[in-house]
Order: structure tokens, then C-alpha cells, then sequence
């Protein structure tokens, strides 16, 4: 057993002459929460699939080990390691919460007793307990992903596979997800997990592995990610012309926006940049009424590698307004 949960090398698949993943390398250590992201058919469910044995890798793909085991000479072993959830839930809407995690019971063979005690653990845990003898079809879309992660804990996986949980849900769902997720890492369950929030990627993983063009474009934490891309600056704005004009004239490498009487400098927004700027800020005698600091975030890195194709959706990303300007 080696400390990392997955690992992959020169992972290929291609579906009639379309080219979908092309020579992509993973390696998820165990207790560790890891993020591929990328836009709309990148591949993302298709990688999935594969390291949960519900599709083959494509020919001249390297070796696959999950959980320990090696995915082409023991496909079981993985399953009995692994759990899924993500876009092809496994819910039957036409029973309820608890028998639907019953049917999972039953499906790992535990006693009925067993099955019984650690459904009601579950459902409770995933705040179920109430809606428990009531048919999954009337759950909310947030609930359902809930029951769906609560069916796969039935099985104690090690690994998780979760494809883009938290697609369609709310904010205070996402949040609940999110929360979840990170409770599974601290239980020492390591989490794969596909997003095209890049927002959620930067919240959760340890490690994110950008896909484009059926390979990885940069692999790294999100703080090493986002040091990739140029884009960090300070953000300064006035109310007063006079003292936007006395900043203006102090600051010549300032991006002016004279209308709105912001000036963007550009730098790191660390302590030495911020320290230099005011100084001199000071020394002309002007005060900004608003300063803030604009570090590049992952959406910049996104578009850097990816040459913008595919635009993500973004209904939820903060500080939007704060980091709007460029
Ligand atoms: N069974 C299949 N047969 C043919 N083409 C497929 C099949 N499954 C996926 N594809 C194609 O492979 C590409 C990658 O699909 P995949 O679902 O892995 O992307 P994704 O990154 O998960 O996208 P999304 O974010 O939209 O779910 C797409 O162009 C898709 O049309």
C-alpha cells in the first residue's frame, strides 16, 4: 500500500475518433481532497468513470491503482473501496430516504440490524432524519445529494468520487455540501471531486489538476495555481477629483478609470508592495477613501489555461464586484 489513494499514468480515452483524455498523469495522496476542473466535455466524468471501473481506459492508457488495488487486474476491490455519487445518482425516488439506504444495506450484506443501525446513523447525520420515511421524489435537489453521499457512506469507502456535487444547488446547500465533504477528509476518506466551480475548487481541494485539451494544464494548490497568472494589483478610489488627481500624478504606472476615480497599481499586495505605495501615497499628500487588494484568483488562472473556452458558470462566486476590475 503505497500513501497515495489514486494514481494514474498517461490515463487515455477516446470515444470514435474524438480524443477526450490524452496521456493524463494523477496522483491523489490518501486524506486528501483533489479537484479536476474543466469546462463543459473537458472530460471530467469521463476520468471519473474510468478510476471507478464503470468505463475501460482507453488503449496505451499506464497503469491505474485506487485504493490499493490495481484497477485492471482487480476491478472489485476497487468497487468494494469506492464510493460515487455526482450526476448519475443512485437514489430511487419512488422509495424513501431510509429504504433507499436499506437497499444499500442490503447491498453490502450487512445484518438487518446493522443495516438499520448505521441507515438511521446516516440519516441522521445528513440532517435526514426527519424526511427519512418520506419518498426521495418530494426531496429537495440539496437533500437528494445528501441521501445519494449518505447511500455511498453505507459502504465505509476509503475513496470517493463525487462529479460536480453541488451542481444546481443553492448557496446554503452548496455550503452544506461543502461541509460534508470536509467532514469525510477529517474521517480520513480521500475525495476526488469534479467541479466546474472553480470558487468550490479553491474552497475545498488540496490539490487541483486544470483539464484542457484532453491533458493537465497545470496541476498545483490553488495559491500555486493562481501565482501562475499575472493580475494582482491594489485598488484605490476616491470621492474628491482633487485628491484622485493628486494620486494620479504620484502614481504614473497607475490603470486610471476616470470616471469612477479608481486607480489600479499593479503588484503583489504584499506587505513590502502595500507598504512602498502608501509611503508614497503619503509623501503626496493623499488619502484613498477605499483600498483594496486584488490577488489573481482561480478564474484568472481558468482563463489564462484554458484561452478562455468554455466559460464556466459562476451563479454564486463572491466578491465579485471587489474583484471585477482588471
Ligand atoms: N459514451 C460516450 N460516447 C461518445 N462520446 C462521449 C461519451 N461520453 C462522453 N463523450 C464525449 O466526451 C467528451 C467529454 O465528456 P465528459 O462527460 O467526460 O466531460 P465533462 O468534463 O464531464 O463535461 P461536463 O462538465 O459537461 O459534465 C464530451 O465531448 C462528450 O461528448
Amino acid at each position: 500500500m503505497t500513501d497515495s489513494a489514486i494514481t494514474a499514468h498517461g490515463l487515455r480515452k477516446a470515444y470514435g475518433d474524438k480524443t477526450v483524455l490524452d496521456g493524463v498523469d494523477l496522483a491523489v495522496p490518501q486524506g486528501t481532497i483533489f479537484s479536476l476542473l474543466g469546462p463543459n466535455g473537458a472530460g471530467k466524468t469521463t476520468a471519473v468513470k474510468i478510476l471507478s471501473t464503470l468505463v475501460s481506459p482507453g488503449p496505451g492508457s499506464g497503469p491505474i491503482r485506487v485504493a490499493g488495488h490495481d484497477l485492471a487486474t482487480d476491478p472489485q476491490a476497487v468497487r468494494a473501496a469506492i464510493g460515487v455519487t455526482g450526476q448519475f445518482s443512485a437514489v430511487d425516488g419512488l422509495i424513501t430516504g431510509e429504504e433507499n439506504m436499506l437497499l444499500m444495506a442490503d447491498l453490502h450484506h450487512l445484518s438487518r440490524r446493522e443495516g438499520r443501525r448505521v441507515a438511521a446513523e446516516l440519516l441522521e447525520r445528513f440532517d435526514l432524519g426527519e424526511a427519512a420515511r418520506k419518498p426521495a421524489a418530494t426531496y429537495s435537489g440539496g437533500m437528494k445529494r445528501r441521501l445519494d453521499i449518505a447511500m455511498t457512506l453505507v459502504g465505509d469507502p476509503r475513496v470517493i468520487f463525487l462529479d460536480e456535487p453541488t451542481t444546481g444547488l443553492d448557496p446554503r446547500s452548496r455550503h452544506t455540501m461543502w461541509q460534508i465533504i470536509r467532514e469525510l477528509v477529517t474521517g480520513g476518506v480521500t475525495v476526488f471531486l469534479t467541479t466546474q466551480y472553480l470558487e468550490e475548487a479553491d474552497e475545498l481541494a488540496d490539490r487541483i489538476a486544470v483539464l484542457h485539451d484532453g491533458g493537465i494544464a497545470a496541476e498545483g494548490t490553488a495559491e500555486e495555481l493562481k501565482r501562475l497568472v499575472p493580475g494582482g494589483h491594489v485598488r484605490l478610489r476616491f470621492t474628491d477629483p482633487a485628491v484622485y488627481r493628486g494620486a494620479v500624478s504620484a502614481l504614473d504606472e497607475a490603470v486610471r478609470d476616470d470616471e469612477a476615480l479608481t486607480l489600479q497599481v499593479p503588484g503583489d499586495g504584499g506587505q513590502r508592495a502595500l507598504r512602498s505605495l502608501l509611503d508614497r501615497l503619503d509623501t503626496a499628500g493623499v488619502e484613498a477613501d477605499e483600498l483594496t487588494v486584488h490577488t489573481p484568483d482561480l478564474d484568472d488562472v481558468f482563463f489564462a489555461l484554458t484561452g478562455g473556452a468554455g466559460v464556466p458558470d459562476q451563479p454564486n462566486r463572491p466578491n465579485q464586484s471587489e474583484e471585477s476590475v482588471r
